[in-house]
């Protein structure tokens, strides 16, 4: 191929490189280009998976990991509380760290549906403050 980048295989080829035990750099949009139900590559902890085999053994089923695609997958994965037999399964699916780290995963994933998805608006949680305020003022002019 055209590309002279060194790659390494997401096969099971020796260890790699000191310091970094996860293999190659993939970036968001690489992860981006995997996002189907036949190649599906999954973000967790700032580590990128191909679960592609892996979609019909999975005992949460297939959609959960597709509704990840191209997101960090962390906090859903979390979530669920996986066991360490699923954490064990993460190495062997292995493709690479994703590029800048978790932290730019976290940006460039989230960053558009943070604020839906997180507590949701946050002026939300001044209607309860307000409506103290509402009631006192209503008692005070009561009296
Ligand atoms: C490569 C990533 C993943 C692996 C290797 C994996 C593996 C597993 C394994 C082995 C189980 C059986 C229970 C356990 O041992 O904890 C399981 C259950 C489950 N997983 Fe995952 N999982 C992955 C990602 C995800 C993601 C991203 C979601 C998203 C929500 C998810 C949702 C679930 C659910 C809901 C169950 C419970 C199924 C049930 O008990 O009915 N998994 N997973």
């Amino acid at each position: 191929m055209s590309n002279t980048e060194q790659q390494n295989g997401s096969g099971g080829g020796g260890e790699e490189k000191k310091g970094e035990s996860s293999g190659r750099q993939v970036t968001m949009e690489e992860l981006g280009q995997h996002g189907s139900q036949g190649d599906l590559w999954l973000l967790v902890d700032g580590k990128v998976y191909d679960v592609t085999k892996f979609m019909d053994e999975h005992p949460g089923g297939d959609e959960v990991l597709t509704a990840e695609a191209g997101k960090d997958a962390t906090e859903a994965f979390e979530d669920v509380g996986h066991s360490d037999d699923a954490r064990s399964l993460l190495p062997g699916m292995l493709v690479g760290s994703i590029e800048g780290g978790v932290e730019k995963a976290k940006k460039t994933a989230s960053s558009a549906n943070q604020t839906i998805q997180k507590n949701g608006n946050p002026a939300l949680m001044f209607i309860p403050l307000a409506l103290l305020g509402a009631w006192f003022a209503y008692k005070h002019m009561q009296q």
